[in-house]
């Protein structure tokens, strides 16, 4: 199958490490921003030497897209490549937090008579909070908790030094389509857990920053027709991105897998 990877920074490198060797599997597009071309290419070389790598999803040759570049990459590539007919893979789940663009994404997978597949990425039991939904969901919590650098860059600097914070700190608190919204690079699985559950709007979120942990701590507590669960994964960082989890290479590197594999699970 012959993938265009939009996006290579660390979840795109370290996916472009797991499948190099992977039969039926062949990165034939790296889709970066112009200035970030020279070091896609660099990547490319080493990582998927039949890769173009180009600005734009190709017209041609291309049978699946997988999005791990950020939000704003959700309208600008994937959209279209659905509306093209190509099935697309998606790790940035928290773009879905802007009014009306899961509707867009729904109609542009229908346009093309394709399907968007949202992976679960730094999370799990998004099966069983799916599943839990169907006979009915009475409240869904989320809290996600970092260690203070990996909140740089975020809402969560304002009015504090993040370096100096020596208690856990909550720099969040709402529902996970503000959280998405807020914190586009940390809160994807707010918005993940929001959409297998009770919505964007009436799912609760906690952020926290805590010099007390290394890991990144995301905990789900679901309450329902089904019974109730509590979640708690400790998720190692990826070196080259503290912000985000090993897992969510592994989880989109899974879904890529199953398209190929005989018998998926
Ligand atoms: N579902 C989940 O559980 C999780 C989802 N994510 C999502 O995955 C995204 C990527 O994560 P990560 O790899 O760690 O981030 P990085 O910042 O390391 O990499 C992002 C890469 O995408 C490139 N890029 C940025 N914008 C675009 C665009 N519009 N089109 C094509 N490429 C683009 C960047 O180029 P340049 O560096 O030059 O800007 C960079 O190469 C996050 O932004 C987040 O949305 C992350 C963690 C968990
Ligand atoms: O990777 C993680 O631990 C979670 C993350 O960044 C996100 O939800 O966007």
């Amino acid at each position: 199958m012959k993938i265009a990877l939009i996006g290579c920074g660390a979840i795109g490198t370290s996916l472009l490490e797991l499948v190099k060797d992977d039969a039926g599997i062949e990165i034939a597009a790296i889709v970066v921003p112009a200035f970030a071309a020279d070091a896609a290419r660099e990547t490319a070389a080493r990582l998927a030497p039949k890769a173009q790598v180009v600005e734009a999803v190709p017209a041609a040759g291309i049978e699946l897209v997988v999005e791990a570049a950020g939000h704003a990459a959700i309208e600008q590539h994937v959209l279209p490549a659905l509306e093209r007919g190509l099935p697309a893979i998606v790790a940035s789940v928290g773009a879905l937090s802007a009014p009306g663009l899961p509707e867009q994404l729904e109609a542009a997978a229908r346009k093309g008579g394709t399907q968007a597949q949202l992976i679960a990425g730094a999370i799990g039991a998004i099966d069983a909070l799916a599943a839990a939904r169907v006979g009915g969901l009475q409240s869904v919590r989320y809290t996600g908790r970092k260690p203070p650098h990996a909140w740089t860059g975020t809402p969560a600097e304002e009015g504090r030094d993040l370096a100096a914070l020596t208690a856990e700190t909550v720099i969040f608190e709402g529902s996970a389509r503000e959280a998405a919204r807020l914190f586009p690079k940390n809160a994807n699985v707010a918005a993940t857990v929001s959409l297998a559950g009770l919505g964007l709007d009436h799912t609760s979120v906690r952020l926290i920053a805590d010099p007390g942990v290394s890991e990144n701590v995301h905990q789900v507590e679901a309450e329902g027709a089904f019974g109730r669960f509590e979640l708690t994964m400790r998720n190692q960082a990826l070196a080259a991105n503290p912000k985000t989890s090993a897992l969510t290479v592994y989880s989109a590197v899974r879904a890529l897998r199953g398209r190929v594999a005989p018998l998926v699970i």
